[in-house]
This record gives structure tokens, sequence and C-alpha cells, in this order.
């Protein structure tokens, strides 16, 4: 178990000195992640401890204010959104950015159609063009999803809609997925659909999961930080999280720990 940063050549994605604040108030505070290569890594914290600042620096949706993101070796600090995606680091898609009259299918290829660089005329034919109705029908599988291909997004369930999300995300095939908060307003057997969704997935790509559901984190993930007021405190296996006497008394509580 480590506490700080190492410099490991194997690791896909790292952050150094990530820094990030607004005004005064630092949100994230010299963050040192590294994520290896097919691992689930799930960020937990407190409420408000910069994890989906710290997300969104990660998809470049939020600048740092200092610090350097390196992806599969590269620097990608300054790199676009869209770039970061080509270079196969993803993050779901809200659901907001779907087209809610048309079927799952047409907006899984057209999510592919949009990372592969078309543009989005003709959304009529890209539901029709192979290459991309193939991907978007393994992706909507891989989610639980194969039967509601020609349902329209706006009849889809909540836990439905979430499910798309991730298959949009899976359809470019990125070798860094970034999830914040999938489980999100789910009801008990939603949550434990998109379980085994991600477990599923396990090993075929990297996952960082930014969670609050405590037993789908531990059931979920190969390696654990742990955010308070923007700062790592540690990094570990769960069993290694468990029972960190710095995680249990700023975080989990004893109580809570001991019934994870
Ligand atoms: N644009 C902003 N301007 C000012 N403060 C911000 C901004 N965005 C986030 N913050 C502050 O940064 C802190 C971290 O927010 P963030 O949403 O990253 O935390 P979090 O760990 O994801 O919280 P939660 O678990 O509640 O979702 C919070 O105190 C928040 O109020």
């Amino acid at each position: 178990m480590s506490d700080r940063y190492s410099v490991d050549p194997s690791e896909l994605l790292q952050t150094r000195a990530l820094s990030k604040n607004y005004g005064g108030v630092v949100v994230t505070d010299s963050v040192d992640l590294n994520i290896v290569d097919g691992e689930l890594h799930a960020i937990i914290g407190p409420n408000g401890a910069g994890k989906t600042t710290l997300i969104s620096q990660l998809s470049g949706e939020i600048r740092p204010n200092s610090g350097r993101i390196l992806f599969g070796g590269r620097d990608i600090t300054t790199l676009s959104t869209w770039r970061r995606a080509l270079a196969g680091l993803a993050r779901t898609f809200q659901i907001t950015s779907v087209f809610p009259d048309f079927t799952t299918l047409d907006n899984v290829a057209l999510a592919v159609q949009a990372h592969a660089g078309h543009s989005f005329g003709f959304l009529a034919d890209a539901g029709r063009d192979a290459s991309l109705n193939g991907p978007a029908a393994q992706a909507l599988e891989q989610v639980g999803l194969g039967s509601k291909r020609n349902a329209l997004v706006s009849t889809l369930a909540h836990g439905e809609k979430r499910a798309l999300e991730l298959a949009m995300a899976l359809a470019t095939q990125p070798r860094l997925l970034l999830l914040d908060e999938p489980m999100a307003g789910m009801g008990p057997e939603d949550s434990l659909r998109m379980i085994s969704h991600l477990l599923a997935l396990k090993g075929r790509l990297a996952i960082v999961l930014v969670e609050h559901d405590m037993d789908a984190v531990f059931a979920l993930a190969d390696r654990i930080t742990v955010l308070v007021r923007g700062r790592i405190i540690a990094t570990g296996t769960p069993d290694e999280i468990r029972a960190h006497p710095e995680v249990r008394k700023a975080y989990l509580g004893t109580e809570e720990a001991s019934a994870c």
C-alpha cells in the first residue's frame, strides 16, 4: 500500500501535483493519482472532498491551476475533452446529451459516429450503417439493454437511461472510463444490475469510479483512493482501506468501516 506517488511506467494515467482552486478555496490539492491499466479504481471521500472536480480535470472539462496529467505516457494536461476521448479517455455521456425521440441503438450508433469524427448530419442514416450498428448493439448487450435496442430513449426507466450512458461510452472503446456516481438515484435493483455490468467489464478496460454507495465500491474496486478536503490521504486495496486508521477516523468512521 502506498500513501504517496511512485513512478511506474506501466501505469495508464498519472496525475502529478494536480491542484485546482476557486479563489481562496482549494478543491484539489497536489493530487498524485496513479491508475493501472485494466484496474477498477474507486475514488471515495466525504461530500465536497473534490471527487467530481478531480474527474472533471481528468476528462478535460476543468483546467487545473497547476500540475500535470499523463495518459499512456503522454502529457494531456492541455488537451481538449474531445482529443482526450479520441486518445481513449472517456467520461460517460450525460443523459441530457442524448436524443430522447431516437432509439437506444441510434443513440449509441451516433456516439460511435461522433467518436469516429463524422458529422452529426444524416441522423437517420447513422443508425442504418452496419459499421456503427455492430459496435452499438454490442455495447447495448454489455449493459443489459440488448432487448431495448428499438425502444425510444424517452420510454426508458431511470436505471435504463444510466445504463444507456454507459453503453454510449463503451461503444467508443475507451482504454479508461471515468464514471461519476453511476448508481445515483437508482433503487436497489438497478444498483445491483449496474454493479453486475461493471463487474463484467472488470479487466477489459480501466475504470475510475466515483461513488457514494460503499457496498458497490467495496464489491467492485481493485484499489481505492480516499480524498479528504482535496488531498489524497490513502490509496490501497479494499482491505487496506478498511483497516487504514486515518481513513476510519476521517471518513468511514469505525462503525461504518467495520460494517463494510
Ligand atoms: N465552480 C465552482 N466554484 C466554486 N466552488 C466550487 C466550484 N465547483 C466546486 N466547488 C467547490 O469545490 C468543493 C468540491 O466540490 P466537488 O463537487 O468536486 O466535491 P465532491 O467530492 O464531488 O462532492 P460530492 O460528494 O458532494 O459530490 C466543494 O466545496 C464545492 O462547493
